[in-house]
């Protein structure tokens, strides 16, 4: 049976409404950095767990805590100038779409079983996002690393941003790619190969930032190679410039930052 979201507790429910007004937003900003063409990315978080005791008693009696896990994704093919909270498609981890008030024929992104094997699989991932990006993709069209030979990249990427096999699209593959190339590095991007970047985050915000950050780098190291060769940067200095960035950087979980 078809879960539905009007079932579920209202402290969920509400959880989803916050998740879809972020996940919409936020998929603006794929335009806005010069990341997408047309309808080629997309964007999904994790909706959080309200704690246990966050609905109150006369609201549907299941435990917040027990009910199945969802994230947020938006609809295939969709123009981004007509995504709204109201269409942002709820799944499962499974990747199943649950009655969740949109259209029943209204389906979701074609990499949602991606994005969900990435939930299922990596606990602490709150958001995925995948985009053909100009440069990154060049990079995966050659499934040559982003070499890690700037600051910028050893402060967010903390290294080189690794290569994923070629996977088909619509079933595990790539998100198997990309937990199997992630697991154990600390980049929060990855090229899968012939197709294009994905990069997590522990939100979608988090993940967007990657996303932006990956392409800016791909293109930047793209340029220095056209004048010589790029200089790697040591590896103990790569250590130090991610760690002070992730632990020291900007202003700490000030969410205006
Ligand atoms: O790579 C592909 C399809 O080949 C996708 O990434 C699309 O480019 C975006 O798909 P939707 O999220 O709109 O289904």
């Amino acid at each position: 049976m078809t879960l539905a979201l009007t079932e579920l507790p209202e402290a969920v429910q509400e959880a989803v409404a916050r998740t879809r007004e972020r996940v919409a937003a936020l998929h603006a900003e794929l335009p806005r950095n010069g990341l997408v063409v047309w309808t080629a990315g997309n964007v999904s978080e994790r909706v959080p767990r309200p704690s246990a005791d966050a609905s109150p008693a006369s609201t549907p009696s299941a435990d917040p805590a027990e009910t199945p896990e969802l994230f947020v994704i938006k609809p295939s093919g969709v123009s981004y100038d007509d995504l709204s909270p109201e269409n942002m498609v709820v799944c499962t981890l499974d990747g199943e779409k649950i009655a969740d008030g949109t259209h029943e024929a209204l389906s979701p992104s074609s990499d949602t079983a991606a994005h969900a094997y990435v939930y299922r699989h990596m606990d602490h991932v709150g958001g995925v996002v995948h985009t053909h990006s100009t440069y990154a993709t060049a990079w995966a069209a050659r499934g040559e690393e982003i070499p890690c030979v700037l600051t910028m990249m050893a402060d967010e990427f903390g290294g080189p941003i690794p290569v994923g096999p070629l996977a088909v699209i619509g079933d595990d593959s790539i998100g198997r790619g990309i937990v199997e190339t992630l697991r154990g590095s600390r980049s929060r991007a990855v090229l899968m190969r012939n197709h294009g970047p994905f990069t997590i985050g522990r939100d979608a915000r988090d993940a967007v930032k990657a996303a932006v950050m990956c392409e800016e780098v791909a293109r930047t190291v793209h340029v220095s190679r056209q004048l010589g060769q790029e200089l790697e940067i040591p590896e103990n200095l790569v250590d130090s410039l991610f760690e002070r960035y992730q632990n020291v950087y900007g202003q700490g979980d000030d969410p205006r930052a």
